[in-house]
């Protein structure tokens, strides 16, 4: 009987267990599809009752003719073949590096227990404000140090404002760090005796003085925390002294694109005091916005620099920095000049860099963008401000060799997986996040998994929050007959939205019931690719989908193609769930504070080692615990030397550690690890949308592995991969060569979209996008500019190494 595209029912009873039949060699064979079966016989298996349909006979003739062995699937064209997914593997190395462990000891980012918040300067009111609105007592190392430097001579050893560089690990409240001095400071001006008479003792409060501090991020959703942060900061209670009075007029705001520019417009003209801000957008303000006032900016705040630069905001930095410069040089109106000429206010701008990693980029932009500035690391004390009060001090610093700090508690460690069996891997590692095995009951986590590309993220959101799931009857598909009001009405708005002729292919996969007709819903939008029009994006409206691969749990994914509103939603959704996983790309791994995140998985090692750092770093924050696991490939085992080289030591745990946790008798893993794989091989193979969605993650994953940098490519070299076994992890059962021969004897562009489908409408999107570099590089050359919003929208992609050329090279290798 034929497994494939019928689908199979997740077993939960213990099973006979059968031996595997494991064969050496190349058995990618078609003959493969019989033994596979042979070794999955207790899979539960729903009979096709009705008679073959037309399309079923016309792939069984399309087989015959193909010369395949019968009983081989044909798919669109293709032939379905189902491998074993514990056969031909590579040997994982057994000797696995020495283990050094991490010699420091506790929690690295705890708030200290040395200093309270007034003790380093802030004002008692803001100080009780902290304990009641953010439960925070009592600073953390970093803003020990810092915070009196920039509050001024008043609190620091220091005679005058000068710009600071903040370094400090993950999670140790930078945010804090740098907004409260600059709202201590504000509310301090505001803030006057009720009884003070002369002109210079009266409490300021002109909201029309314009814009004086921006605070600039590299995400919206970090600009949007920032902004979350300061809303609350600012929102003081009463002065508990009823002989003080303190005006209120400090209006915080955002401006990060997403929203309408003319209501950003009419919100800068009114006024907006303290400006949270993205780069792009910001510029665009200051370049076009009339109403937009900095003549008085007192503060500039460049958080996550390193991301920042990442991004490719440099010339953007460099154009923010001219046009302030130019529009404060003469500093505001008279008035202004002598209500601001109390202590409070820096007598000029003061510039602050923070970055959780200072590498040699960041310090090339504090060179041009700061003056003289004073350091503070919150990780080494011999590094003090004190140090930075001369002027060479900072240059002095550039010399140091700067190494990764992670936070003590966090407990690192990496696993070695061949490609074949990474998705796997994965599916167990997830239920072992949710399911303890010992005490035999569910159990709540927080997860994040990051991936290289938006394509694998839809991919894995898709298949996670789908596959496993009932398949709603084709006759269900009558409206009438739909029990559910709730879910005809959603039903009809899909159809009103996205045309009926879309919306019944779309329904066909709904599940029978309303949660799933939810979930399936957006995912079934997210199939059609990240371009869809503004009328189907209407019907993204989930956050998160019920995965029933994940005991039920929910899934949630964020990347920077997903429009503003639904990241906005999943940010928000995933910070408040107690649990659930996370699908993302790097987009998430910067400065986004996600509480309570239990685990982080880097299922794709990260291109840059910055994102490494910033990736671990969503979990053991603030003195909890954490845990981060990375996947390597058997070839992968020699980036260990380069986390190494950071004094970075993760443990190693085994794959077969991690796949024990869905046998279900005994230890065998195997067998229920083949028959979750078919299950997800089936869900893709079950829906032409499926499969596009899988090949393209596919080769956007392959794209993105070819930009590891040049000194890590003896290591990602994606001649290096086996692109059989990682289309498995991809749930697809096409080996590319498939995709070759198909192609062969068409134009390129013509066998390039063929083997691409879905990338053609990505084409000439990069011209759009930021400064390219590399661009005789074609692997390279779309991921110059922005991350993974380059790799999303790669146009074009080069053969990659199926070729038969590229493959003679293989060989040679
Ligand atoms: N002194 C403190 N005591 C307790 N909690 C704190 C303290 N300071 C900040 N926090 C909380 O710690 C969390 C992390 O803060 P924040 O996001 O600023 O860290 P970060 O250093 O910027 O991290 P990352 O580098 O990852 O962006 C926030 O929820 C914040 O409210």
């Amino acid at each position: 009987m034929e497994d494939d595209g019928i689908l199979l029912n997740l077993s939960t009873t213990p099973k006979a267990v059968k031996s595997i039949v494991v064969k050496k060699g190349n058995n990618r064979g078609v003959q493969k599809t019989h033994r596979v079966k042979a070794i999955v016989p207790q899979t539960v298996i729903s009979e096709p009752t009705e008679v073959p349909s037309t399309k079923e006979e016309d792939e069984a003739a399309a087989t015959a003719a193909s010369g395949l062995a019968p009983g081989t699937k044909v798919l669109h064209g293709r032939a379905q073949i189902a491998s074993s997914l514990f056969s031909s593997n590579p040997v994982i190395p057994t000797t696995y590096r020495k283990k050094t462990t991490n010699t420091r000891e506790g929690a690295s980012n705890a708030p200290t227990d040395s200093s309270t918040f007034t003790g380093i300067g802030i004002g008692s009111d803001l100080a009780n404000h902290l304990v009641e609105k953010f439960n925070v007592t009592t600073p953390t190392n970093v803003q020990a140090k810092a915070i009196p430097v920039l509050l001024g001579p008043a609190s620091s050893f220091f005679k005058e404002d000068v710009d600071v560089v903040i370094q400090a690990e993950t999670g140790s409240g930078k945010t804090l760090t740098y907004l409260l001095p600059i709202v201590n400071r504000l509310v301090s001006a505001s803030t006057a005796p009720k009884n003070a008479i002369s002109q210079h003792e009266q409490p300021f409060g002109d909201r029309m003085v314009g814009t004086v501090a921006i605070i600039l991020a590299p995400t919206r959703e970090l600009a949007q925390q920032v902004l979350g942060v300061l809303n609350t900061l600012v929102n003081l209670p009463r002065p508990k002294d009823e002989n003080i009075r303190r005006l209120h007029w400090i209006v915080p705001g955002i401006v990060i694109g997403g929203d309408s520019k003319a209501k950003e417009k009419a919100r800068l003209r009114k006024g907006v005091n303290v400006l949270v801000s993205t780069p792009g957008r910001l510029l665009d303000h200051l370049e076009n916005t009339k109403s937009f006032d900095i003549s008085n900016l007192k503060w500039l705040i460049l958080d996550e620099a390193d991301r920042l630069l990442d991004l490719g905001f440099e010339e953007t930095l460099k154009k923010i920095m001219n046009i302030i410069d130019e529009r404060t040089k003469q500093g505001g109106s008279l008035k202004y000049k002598q209500l601001m000429n109390s202590k409070f206010w820096p007598k000029k701008r003061q510039t602050v860099l923070c970055s959780a990693t200072l590498r040699d980029d960041v310090k090339e932009l504090a060179g041009w963008s700061l003056e003289k500035p004073a350091f503070v690391s919150g990780t080494d004390s011999k590094r003090d401000a004190s140090k930075f009060l001369k002027t060479d001090s900072f240059k002095d610093e550039q010399e140091e060799e700067m190494k990764f700090t992670t936070p003590n508690q966090l407990k690192q460690s990496y696993t070695i997986v061949p490609a074949k069996l990474r998705l796997i891997t994965l599916l167990a590692l997830l239920r072992s996040c949710f399911y303890d095995k010992r005490q035999k009951k569910n159990m709540d986590s927080k997860v994040i998994v990051f991936f290289s590309c938006c394509d694998s993220v839809d991919f894995h959101y898709d298949l996670f929050g789908n596959a496993g799931k009932p398949v709603m009857d084709e006759d269900s598909d009558d409206e009438d007959d739909d029990p559910e009001d709730e879910t005809k009405v959603m039903k009809k708005a899909l159809d009103k939205i996205i045309g009926k002729e879309e919306a019944t292919k779309f329904k066909r996969q709904l599940n029978g019931n309303n949660k799933n007709f939810k979930s399936n819903r957006s995912n079934d939008v997210a199939l059609e690719g990240r371009d869809n029009s503004k009328k189907s994006k209407k019907v993204i409206e989930e956050a998160s989908q019920v995965s029933t691969l994940l005991l039920e749990k929910p899934v949630f994914r964020l990347h920077g193609d997903l429009n503003q509103q639904i990241r906005s939603q999943t940010f928000a959704e995933f910070s408040k769930t107690k649990s659930g996983v996370l699908f993302c790309t790097d987009v998430a791994a910067r400065g986004l504070d996600l509480p309570n995140v239990d685990r982080i998985i880097q299922y794709d090692v990260p291109t840059d080692l910055k994102d490494y750092v910033h990736r671990v770093g969503r979990t053991a924050r603030l003195g909890k615990a954490g845990e981060a696991l990375l996947f390597l490939l058997p070839s992968e085992m020699d980036y260990l030397d380069i986390l190494k080289a950071q004094d970075l030591f993760p443990e190693s745990v085994t794959m077969e550690t991690i796949l024990k946790n869905i046998a279900e008798y005994q230890d065998d893993f195997q067998t229920p690890a083949q028959d979750l794989q078919n299950t997800m091989e089936n869900y893709i193979l079950s829906n032409e949308n499926h499969i596009m969605m899988a090949r393209k993650a596919f080769w956007s994953t392959c794209r993105a592995y070819a930009t590891h940098p040049a000194a890590e490519k003896h290591i990602f070299h994606v001649k290096r991969l086996h692109l059989g076994h990682l289309a498995k992890s991809f749930a697809l059962r096409e080996a590319p060569s498939n995709i070759h021969e198909k192609t062969k004897g068409k134009k390129r562009k013509e066998a390039k979209n063929e083997r691409m489908p879905g990338m053609k409408k990505f084409e000439g999107k990069e011209k759009l996008t930021g400064p390219k570099k590399n661009i005789n590089n074609p692997l390279k050359r779309n991921f110059d500019h922005a991350g993974e919003f380059a790799i999303a929208s790669a146009a074009s992609m080069s053969d990659g190494p199926t070729t038969k050329k590229k493959k003679k090279n293989n060989v040679k290798k």
